[in-house]
């Protein structure tokens, strides 16, 4: 399957094929024509796919980055490090960097590839379902700050996403949670088809029978979304479902305690109450929602205080002098923005 993002001189293809990771070298030569390329993954997937992506690309000059997984790497101040890797192994602006990865890598790498030398070129290999489902596509790259997550960052397009979705099977279950919490969410915000076919199944396992339709139907959604409003002001926002609060926890708990897609998933069930008591969402919804959440086994609450959250919430990049844009639901499918200050989330009596 190929899905093509159309953005003029920055257009590029996304190609979901099981077995791709064996298969690359075609789809790589037929973008990149420069000399070399550096890897950048971490020590869970280096070891699985490291040798494997070399070996077919051993026409080209090839090394590799390889950094501890997990959110805690995507800090700013691991970026010296990145920088000084590539003028070691003299990568210049004709050259290639390769994510190969997660989520965290994704964003990583792709944030070096867009401020090394200004700017090299990019492809992505997400390993994750979070970074094939969502992360991979659509430009946005970035790292945490102390204060917040992805508070530094840059727009960088790939020349090229390859989706094998194969990978998915060496994935712990904690991942595949991860990645369930951004599917979900592309269900409840513009596909209640979708959505309800998240509902059919009894678990990941007979889901995956479907995945990679399933990951065709979420990359979609986000293609129309990024084509209509790259710069994330009007349509894209909506990509933004339950992370207001969700950013906040994860950043509250050190990015240790929920991942990406878990805190997102309680970020969604929070806004959904709110909206609900306030009669501008469908009665039900939230409750759709914690049933589907449930099945994948996904959390519906941090047991917070709100005034816990507030100090990050209030550093949201939807957060525009004092008026958010939160996401809503008018129900199951059809999602909305609203713009009010972050009192809203106050009115919860936890998260
Ligand atoms: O691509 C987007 O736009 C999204 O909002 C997708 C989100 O799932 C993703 O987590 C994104 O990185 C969050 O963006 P941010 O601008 O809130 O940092
Ligand atoms: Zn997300």
């Amino acid at each position: 399957m190929e899905i093509k993002v159309a953005l003029e001189k920055d257009s590029y293809s996304i190609i979901i094929e099981q077995g791709l990771i064996n298969n690359l070298k075609a789809y790589v030569s037929d973008v990149f024509k420069g000399q070399k390329i550096m890897i950048i993954s971490d020590d869970h997937v280096f070891p699985l796919y490291g040798k494997k992506v070399k070996e077919q690309l051993k026409d080209y000059q090839v090394n590799e980055i390889v950094i501890p997984h997990g959110e805690t790497s995507k800090r700013f101040d691991i970026l010296p490090s990145l920088y000084t890797q590539l003028l070691d192994y003299h990568i210049t602006r004709t050259d290639l960097i390769i994510a190969l990865g997660g989520g965290v890598i994704g964003d990583l790498a792709g944030f070096t590839a867009a401020t090394y030398l200004r700017g090299v070129a990019l492809i992505q290999i997400p390993t994750s379902l979070l970074a094939q489902v969502d992360s991979s596509v659509g430009g946005k790259t970035g790292v945490d700050l102390a204060q917040g997550k992805n508070l530094v960052g840059a727009f960088k397009h790939p020349m090229l996403v390859l989706i094998d979705p194969l990978t998915l099977k060496t994935l712990d279950p904690h991942f595949i949670k991860d990645g369930m919490g951004e599917v979900i969410k592309y269900g409840c915000i513009k596909d209640k088809h979708l959505f309800h076919q998240l509902l059919s199944y009894s678990s990941f396992d007979d889901l995956y029978q479907d995945i990679d339709s399933i990951i065709y139907q979420c990359i979609n959604i986000k293609r129309e979304a990024v084509e209509k409003d790259l710069f994330d002001f009007g349509d894209r926002l909506m990509l933004n479902f339950g992370h207001t609060i969700g950013h906040a926890i994860e950043q509250y708990y050190h990015y240790e305690k929920y991942s990406h897609g878990e805190a997102v998933s309680i970020g969604m069930c929070a806004m959904t109450a709110i909206s609900e008591e306030m009669n501008l969402t469908k009665k039900g919804t939230l409750e759709k929602i914690k049933a589907c959440l449930n099945l994948y086994g996904l959390p519906v609450t941090a047991h917070l205080s709100p005034n816990d959250l507030i100090k990050a919430i209030s550093l949201d990049k939807k957060n525009i002098h004092n008026t958010f844009s939160f996401v809503l639901l008018k129900e199951i499918g059809e999602s909305f923005i609203y713009k009010h200050n972050y009192n809203l989330i106050l009115s919860l009596e936890e998260v």
